[in-house]
């Protein structure tokens, strides 16, 4: 199964950036793409200020419309990367939606891990001062197998990722948007960590690089394999990044070393203690 990420270059403008989403998703469409992935905030800046302002209902909103679209124009999975949610009583959550290739919702995932970072001079970040926080492990079917999706920060939470791969999921997929302090530093590690601890593909999908934007991503889209080597890598422009989901040699690599069946649970059967 073919999965694509798109990198795609936002605006300011929803409208462009649901047009652009639109035309890159039935780009990767008739590449062969089965899963296609969008990234986080993909619809507007990334940023508290912005929020509120593009913040939009589940139903009956236009990106809700637009990706179920789009899904069902390309006839793939479409991890909808995610866009500011105004969701139960008038809070607002960042929020992925996930699409079948019949334009059927089939799952909603809001960032269970808030953004709260400080890291004085270089990158200070506080989403809980305007997003609420979601509070579920996100999973889907596909005839591959089920896919788990985090949104960014929750790719630092190994609990999730290990949850999402012991119930049964092939891959761990992220839209992100990490900057340009800690995507030099750890964009690429986490997902081969993740990648490895759990024996599964995991994949990660940023917007392009915008410098003159107030928060400016990292870019560097990724795909990383079982066995944790980084199989497709964008740079920072806008582009679409390609990479075969093969059940088989995730299979062998857990064969290979087995984890999995080694596992002590008697030693530490509650890690929240
Ligand atoms: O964890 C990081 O360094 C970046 C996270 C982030 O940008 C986000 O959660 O949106």
């Amino acid at each position: 199964m073919r999965l694509a990420l798109i990198q795609l270059a936002v605006t300011a403008s929803k409208e462009t950036n649901l047009a652009n989403a639109r035309k890159k998703v039935l780009e990767a469409a008739s590449k062969g793409a089965s899963i296609v992935v969008l990234p986080e905030c993909f619809n507007s800046p990334y940023g508290t200020s912005f929020f509120p302002k593009y913040a939009e209902p589940l139903e009956n909103g236009p990106s809700s419309a637009a990706l179920s679209q789009m899904a069902k124009d390309g006839g793939v999975f479409l991890i909808g990367g995610s866009f500011p949610e105004t969701g139960p009583n008038s809070k607002f959550y960042n929020t992925c939606t996930i699409w079948g290739p019949n334009g059927d919702r089939l799952g909603v995932h809001r960032k269970v891990h808030l953004f709260d970072i400080d890291i004085p001079g270089k990158q200070t970040f506080k989403e809980s001062s305007v997003l609420s926080a979601g509070s579920e492990i996100t999973m889907f079917d596909t005839p591959v197998g089920k896919v788990g999706v985090g949104i960014c920060y929750d790719i630092r939470f190994p609990e999730m990722a290990m949850i999402a791969a012991r119930k049964g999921c092939i891959a761990m997929i992220y839209p992100g948007a990490f900057n340009m302090t800690t995507g030099p530093l750890h964009w690429e590690l986490l997902q081969r960590a993740r990648a490895i601890d759990n024996q599964m593909y995991v994949a990660a999908c940023s917007p392009a690089r915008d410098t003159t934007a107030s928060y400016v991503a990292w870019g560097h889209s990724s795909v990383v394999d079982p066995m944790g080597v980084v199989v497709a890598k964008l740079d920072e422009k806008e582009d679409i990044a390609y990479a075969e989901l093969d059940i088989e040699f995730l299979q062998t690599s857990r064969e290979n070393i087995p984890v999995n069946n080694q596992r002590r649970f008697d030693v530490y059967s509650n890690v929240a203690q």
